[in-house]
């Protein structure tokens, strides 16, 4: 059964009597809401745990004596402590980063008090939660359906609280990430040694063979402070968690619009947010560390049972059954990954040899064990909300390493896309509702700060500047240091000129950045600037490279890219006006143009603008390109274009005209009349980046939609377990065709059409880098009609799934799909590379 957070209180112990006046005094002054005096203060003390001393103050206004409040103090125990132990000003500050900053389930604190003359020790208070406490792990008393819908909400919890960003909330020094488990084994073996031998407990040699194990076996990761790593809880277990307070019991009706429309009856739907947890208490152990061991911890009711009675077995579930509804560790471990993303006394301490030995008998039996998962999904998790799709996706994910096939991955390549999965769950997702509400607010024309030290954390770990292709890097190199020191060349070849890496190769990577709008420029491989660094790459002059490619390559400014122009059809750019017309040492730009973007941010320092230098010569020698500086007099920012309402701030799309801008003759790229040969070389790979990012934006549509559809019910069912039945209704019916799409048939269909795309983006990357530009065009241009219509359709039915909120800025699809829709014009209209299919398929078979 479960015991209600007020069922824990017992009356205030002796030894931990406060000074009820000072602390009222104290509550007074420095607690939000607090009644104010006159006050009836009670203390009690909650009688489960047996770390920092817990206790219920109610306060009661003698003005309104109605009005009762309750909070909770916690304090160091009285007596000598260890410096180290019970720190309360730990469990402060991680409780208040988590509610400030994060939907970790955890009570609101209201202060920390250092000052020992009001209690005798240090102490915080935080809010009081009312729910439901499970000292049973076994759960007795609770349905079958209750007993698998906590488990859930527990491993989800744990989920919640590992995936916070540490950096961002305050708590990047709150512990060393790296060797925790080597540590922690260091420590449990120290404390043993030092409360067993002579006087005390016999040793049981079998701990220190045990620790001797351990410390060779610690997991290689352990050592970095990289992957895994994050908050640890440090005693994640289910009676450290309130639940919601309510039992179950209600249901409740209803009818949408569509029902009514339909004819159908409404169903018991929802059975609401009782299984919730809604604090996760006892955070004296918290840390930076290796999160595994959380998780580990938190399943230790299925390798072994310490409660407190004497019995033959101390097997956990695994050994002596699992309470029927419980989920399986598999399933348990499951709903984990996938939702991933004092001893102040009491009873335990007197048992503690007892326990000892029982856990080493165990953890050997565990060691023994051959693995924790079964090779197959658990049999009935879909029933559960949980997504094997989505641990297959996650399998998908971490790429794991194949031996041959034409699309294969290398080792490096893997290894960059696990780094870079890594980088985006930790840090790019997190971030995106920040980025939104800055992009929204009348700040909207500003960075992020964020998003500065975002791109610092990436070129440290590696991932900048990767879309770079061998050949130009090679180039940069040449030019720019080609005689000179070659330490400096060095520094170069580490960070900023990319990892050595083919288009094919960067394929990969550029899928994962594609699936938020946010994480291009991360790591600086946005567009523009990739294309019109491309440019400078392959056309820049040295000067022109040390002037503007370095500061590009380096991400402290942005680009633009001037062609397309308002009064003439820019799909076929000999169409364009704008003349650049040479006096003396300089160039005079005059024309209109529109739809340049990037050149909104406020780091775009430079614009490759496409005009005309002669208007008599041949028609393809007439147009130039040139580097015109951002704040050259005569450049003018005329305004934002919007795209379906986003103006993609605070990159935007911006309209601007030149008049009479004069720059140096030296900023021509290539020379007079190579233009149009520049923007062939510059429609090329960086173009096919765009595909890229759109198979990324298409598998996180297919991922939310699939979350979704396991999640969601919809007439007393998942979404997902609606197939056959409304597609037959809705054929019966006669009803649109995305009934019958956004059933059983729409993933696999997605799920085609997604892998065809992605097969033709791979094989066009490939052939750029074995034939070039010119000869993969034909591949180039189905890659990029089948991209974007692609992922059109893709979230499209993702948008479908999540109803109005799909439609929303609740959810990042509408944006994504608004992105990949530009695509089909702002990368060339589809007809124009169609026609270019046409060609290329005309001329191979002549
Ligand atoms: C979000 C966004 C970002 C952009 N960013 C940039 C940028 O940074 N820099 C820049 O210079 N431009 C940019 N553009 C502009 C984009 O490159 C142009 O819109 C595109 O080249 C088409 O030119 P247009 O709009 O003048 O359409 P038009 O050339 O007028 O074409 C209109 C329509 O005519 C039809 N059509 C065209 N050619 C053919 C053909 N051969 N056969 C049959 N039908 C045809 C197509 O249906 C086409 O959509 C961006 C556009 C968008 C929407």
């Amino acid at each position: 059964m479960a015991m209600l957070t007020s069922n824990l209180l017992n009356p205030e112990n002796s030894a931990h009597r406060f000074d009820d006046a000072a602390l009222l005094r104290y509550a007074a002054a420095n607690v939000e809401g607090f009644p104010p005096p006159p006050v009836d203060l009670t203390v009690s003390r909650f009688g489960h745990g047996q770390s920092n001393p817990t206790f219920c103050l109610e306060a009661v206004s003698r003005v309104f004596p109605g009005a009762v409040k309750r909070y909770v103090l916690r304090k160091k125990p009285p007596g000598v402590i260890l410096e180290s132990a019970h720190a309360v000003e730990r469990e402060f500050q991680v409780l208040k980063a988590l509610h400030v900053h994060t939907d970790v389930p955890v009570p609101k604190v209201f202060c920390l008090c250092t000052d020992t003359s009001i209690i005798g020790t240090s102490f915080y208070i935080m809010e009081y939660l009312e729910g439901r406490i499970f000292l049973d792990n076994k759960l007795p008393g609770i349905t079958p359906e209750r007993r698998k819908a906590i488990y859930q909400a527990t491993a989800r919890a744990l989920a919640s609280l590992h995936k916070v960003n540490v950096d961002f909330i305050g708590l990047q020094k709150f512990g060393r990430r790296e060797n925790y488990c080597k540590r922690q084994v260091q420590r449990w073996e120290k404390q043993y040694l030092a409360s067993t031998g002579e006087g005390k407990p016999d040793q049981n040699p079998r701990m220190l063979d045990l620790a001797g194990w351990l410390k060779q076996h610690i997991p290689h990761e352990d050592s970095s402070a990289a992957s895994g790593t994050g908050l640890v809880h440090g005693d994640f277990r289910i009676d450290n968690l309130v639940f919601h307070p309510v039992e179950v019991s209600s249901c409740w009706f209803s009818m949408s619009e569509g029902m009514m429309e339909s004819g159908i009856v409404p169903h018991r739907i929802g059975k609401g947010l009782q299984d919730r947890v809604i604090g996760i208490l006892d955070w004296e152990l918290s840390t930076l560390g290796n999160q595994m061991c959380d998780v580990a911890y938190s399943s230790l009711p299925y390798i072994v049972d310490v409660t407190l009675v004497d019995r033959e077995s101390y097997g956990g579930f695994e050994v002596n059954g699992t309470p029927e509804g419980i989920p399986s560790l598999a399933e348990y471990l499951a709903v984990y990954c996938s939702a991933s993303g004092n001893a102040s006394g009491g009873e335990r301490a007197r048992y503690a040899g007892k326990v000892a030995n029982i856990l080493i008998d165990y953890a050997w039996a565990f060691i023994n064990k051959k693995s924790v998962l079964p090779s197959q999904p658990p049999q009935g998790i879909l029933d559960s909300e949980v997504s094997w799709k989505k641990l297959d996706k996650k399998k998908e994910d971490s790429y794991p390493a194949k031996e041959q096939g034409k699309f294969v991955p290398s080792k490096k390549v893997l290894e960059l896309c696990n780094k870079l999965l890594m980088f985006m769950e930790n840090h790019i997702y997190p971030m995106e509702n920040e980025f939104y509400k800055l992009a929204q607010s009348t700040a909207r024309w500003t960075i992020h700060p964020e998003e500065e030290k975002l791109k610092e954390l990436a070129k440290r770990e590696g991932l900048w500047n990767l879309w770079i292709p061998l050949d130009s890097a090679a180039r940069a190199r040449k030019l720019l240091f080609d005689g000179e020191d070659h330490a400096s060349a060095g520094h170069w070849n580490d960070h900023l000129l990319g990892a050595g890496l083919s288009n094919l190769e960067y394929g990969y990577l550029c899928e994962i950045m594609g699936r938020s709008v946010w994480a291009p420029q991360i790591f600086n491989c946005g567009a523009p600037d990739t294309g019109n660094m491309e440019v400078l790459l392959r056309y820049g002059t040295k000067e022109q490279l040390k002037e503007w490619l370095i500061p590009l390559l380096e991400g402290k400014i942005r680009s633009g890219f001037a062609m397309t122009e308002p009064q003439v059809a820019s799909s076929d750019a000999t169409n364009i006006e704008c003349s650049i017309t040479r006096q003396g040492d300089f160039y005079v730009i005059n024309g209109k143009k529109w739809w340049t973007s990037g050149a909104m941010d406020p780091r775009c320092k430079i614009l490759i603008v496409m005009g005309k230098t002669d208007f008599t010569a041949a028609k393809h020698k007439q147009q130039s390109m040139i580097l015109v500086d951002i704040s050259t007099p005569g450049v003018q920012i005329k305004r934002p274009l919007l795209v379906f309402g986003f103006d993609d701030a605070p990159h935007g799309h911006a309209e601007i005209t030149f008049e009479n801008v004069r720059v140096p003759v030296k900023n021509i790229l290539l020379g007079e009349g190579r233009g149009f040969e520049i923007a062939q070389g510059r429609l090329g790979p960086g173009r096919l980046h765009h595909c890229m990012r759109l198979i990324g934006a298409a598998e996180r549509g297919m991922q939310m939609m699939v979350e979704r559809a396991l999640r969601r019910k919809v007439f007393g069912k998942l979404i997902a377990q609606q197939g056959s039945f409304l597609s037959s209704i809705a054929k019966s019916l006669g009803r649109s065709e995305w009934m019958l799409e956004t059933n059983a048939t729409y993933k696999p269909r997605c799920r085609v059409e997604l892998e065809q795309a992605k097969l033709l983006v791979l094989e066009a990357a490939d052939q750029l880098d074995r034939f070039g530009n010119k000869k993969a065009r034909g591949t180039i241009a189905m890659a990029k009609v089948a991209a974007p219509n692609m992922a059109l359709k893709v979230l499209d039915m993702a948008m479908q799934v999540h109803g109005a909120a799909g439609l929303s800025s609740d959810t990042v699809l509408s944006h994504l799909w608004a992105t990949a829709r530009t695509l089909r014009i702002a990368d060339g209209p589809d007809e124009v590379h169609l026609g270019t299919i046409a060609i290329d398929t005309v001329t191979v078979r002549k």
